[in-house]
C-alpha cells in the first residue's frame, strides 16, 4: 500500500481490522473479480450511471487555441459528476462484504449525493458527513441526498470544510466497523483506499484512451483534470501513466494566492501537491498544506470539492517521480473558465472543473495537438456561488 515514501496505514489501532477487512474483499472483489463482482458494478454503472459517457470534440475551444479539444463528460454520469463510479463500486461492495450501513464524507456534495444515490439504488441505509460552511455553500446537493434518503450530518468543528467532514467520518467508523462501511470519497486515506478508490475511477481513462484511439488514430498529447483529493485526476491518468508521451496535468486550487501565511496558519489555496510538504493526514503519508511546526494549514477555494490540504499518496508520488506536472490556478481564473466554457460550449461546469479550463486558458501555447479536458461536474450547485463571486469582481 505504498506509492514510494508516500500511502501506507497510519490509523488508530482500532481501525486496524476494518482495514484488514476491506483489504482483503478489496484483494478478492475488485482485483479477483471474485463472484463476478467486477461484471456487476461494470452493468450496474452502465445502466444506473449511464456509462460509456461521451469523449466530446469542444469545436469552439479548439478554434480558441488552435488544437484539438476534447471533453471527457464526466458531467453526464448520472448525478452530474464522476463521483459515482467511486460510490457504486464502493456501496455495492460493502454490501458484498455483508455490511448494512453506509457512511461517508463530502465537500461539494457531490460525493455525499453520489453515495447516496448508490445507497438508496441498493437498498442501504446511509448517513454524510459534510461541514456546515459547505452545507451553506451546496445547498442544492443538500437537498438531494435528503431526497435520495440519506441523514445529513452538519459537522462544525473547525472551519466545516472537507478536512473535518473526513475526521468526523472516519470517528463515526472507528466504533460502527462491524457493520458500517466508509465510502471515502478520493484516492486518499489508509491503503486500500486510494488503490481502490483509483480502480473504479480508472473507466473514466479506459474509455478516454478507446475513444482516442478511435476518434483520432492516437492518443492524447495530453490529459487535465483538476485535483482536490485527485480521485477524477487518477480516473484520467490511470490508463495512460505508462505511455510517457502522454503528459499528464494535475490542476489544483490557486485560492487566492499561492502566498502562505505561516503565522495564522492559513493557506489561501488548496495546491497541496504545488507547495505542499511531506506529512501525514486521515491515515496516508502524502503531501500537505501545514506550517513550519507541521501543523496542518486551513485551506482555500472558491470551489468545495478542491478546497482540501491533502492530495493522495499516489498523485504525491507521481509528481516527486516526474511523471504528473502540477498546476495551480487562482479562483478568478476558475470564474473565468467556468463563464468561458458555459458560454462558448454551452456547457455549465462545476467550480472544481472550472481550474481546469483555467489551466487551458493559460498554458494552451505549452501543449499538444490532442488535448483531453476531464469535465469532472456540472455546475448546477454552483450557481449561487459563482453568481455571487462575479458580482464581488
Ligand atoms: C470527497 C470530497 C470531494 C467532493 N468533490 C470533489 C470534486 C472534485 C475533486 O475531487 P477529486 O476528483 O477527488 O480530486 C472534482 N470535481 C467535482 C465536480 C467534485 O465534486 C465532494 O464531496 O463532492
Amino acid at each position: 500500500g505504498k506509492f514510494g515514501r508516500y500511502g501506507g496505514q497510519y490509523v488508530p489501532e482500532a481501525l486496524m481490522p476494518a482495514i484488514e477487512e476491506l483489504t482483503d474483499a478489496y484483494e478478492r472483489y475488485v482485483l479477483g473479480n471474485e463472484d463476478g463482482f467486477m461484471d456487476e458494478f461494470r452493468e450496474r454503472l452502465a445502466d444506473f450511471g449511464g456509462r460509456p459517457i461521451p469523449l466530446q470534440r469542444a469545436d469552439r475551444l479548439s478554434e480558441r487555441y488552435d488544437t484539438d479539444v476534447f471533453l471527457k463528460r464526466e458531467d453526464l454520469l448520472h448525478g452530474g459528476a464522476h463521483k459515482l463510479n467511486n460510490a457504486l463500486g464502493q456501496v455495492l461492495l460493502a454490501k458484498y462484504m455483508g455490511k448494512e450501513r453506509i457512511i461517508a464524507e463530502t465537500g461539494a456534495g457531490q460525493h455525499g449525493t453520489a453515495t447516496a444515490m448508490a445507497a438508496a439504488h441498493l437498498d442501504m441505509p446511509c448517513e454524510i458527513y459534510m461541514g456546515e460552511r459547505d452545507i451553506n455553500r451546496q445547498r442544492p446537493n443538500v437537498f438531494r441526498m435528503k431526497l435520495n434518503g440519506a441523514e445529513v450530518n452538519p459537522v462544525t468543528a473547525g472551519r466545516g470544510t472537507l478536512k473535518e467532514a473526513i475526521s468526523e467520518t472516519m470517528r463515526d467508523w472507528a466504533t460502527t466497523v462491524e457493520n458500517t462501511h466508509y465510502v471515502i470519497g478520493s484516492i486518499v486515506g489508509p491503503h486500500p483506499f486510494p488503490v481502490m478508490v483509483r480502480d473504479f475511477q480508472a473507466v473514466i481513462s479506459e474509455e478516454m484512451r478507446e475513444q482516442s484511439l478511435e476518434r483520432t488514430g492516437a492518443l492524447p498529447t495530453d490529459v487535465v483534470a483538476c485535483a482536490g483529493g485527485g480521485s477524477n485526476t487518477m480516473g484520467s491518468f490511470a490508463a495512460f501513466v505508462d505511455d510517457d508521451e502522454v503528459a499528464l496535468h494535475a490542476v489544483e486550487a490557486g485560492g487566492s494566492t499561492l502566498e502562505v501565511d505561516e503565522e495564522a496558519g492559513v493557506a489561501p489555496n488548496s495546491a497541496s501537491l504545488y507547495t505542499g510538504e511531506e506529512g501525514v493526514l486521515h491515515g496516508a503519508r502524502t503531501k500537505l498544506l501545514q506550517d513550519s511546526d507541521g501543523q496542518i494549514m486551513e485551506s482555500h477555494s472558491i470551489s468545495s470539492g478542491l478546497d482540501y490540504a491533502g492530495v493522495g499518496p499516489e498523485l504525491a508520488y507521481l509528481v516527486d517521480e516526474g511523471r504528473v506536472n502540477p498546476v495551480a490556478v487562482d479562483d478568478d481564473a476558475a470564474l473565468e473558465g467556468f463563464h468561458r466554457l458555459s458560454s462558448t460550449e454551452g456547457i455549465i461546469p462545476a467550480l472544481e472543473t472550472a481550474h481546469a479550463f483555467g489551466f487551458l486558458e493559460e498554458h494552451h501555447e505549452d501543449l499538444g495537438e490532442r488535448v483531453i479536458v476531464n469535465v469532472s461536474g456540472r455546475g448546477d450547485k454552483d450557481l449561487d456561488a459563482a453568481i455571487e463571486e462575479t458580482d464581488k469582481r
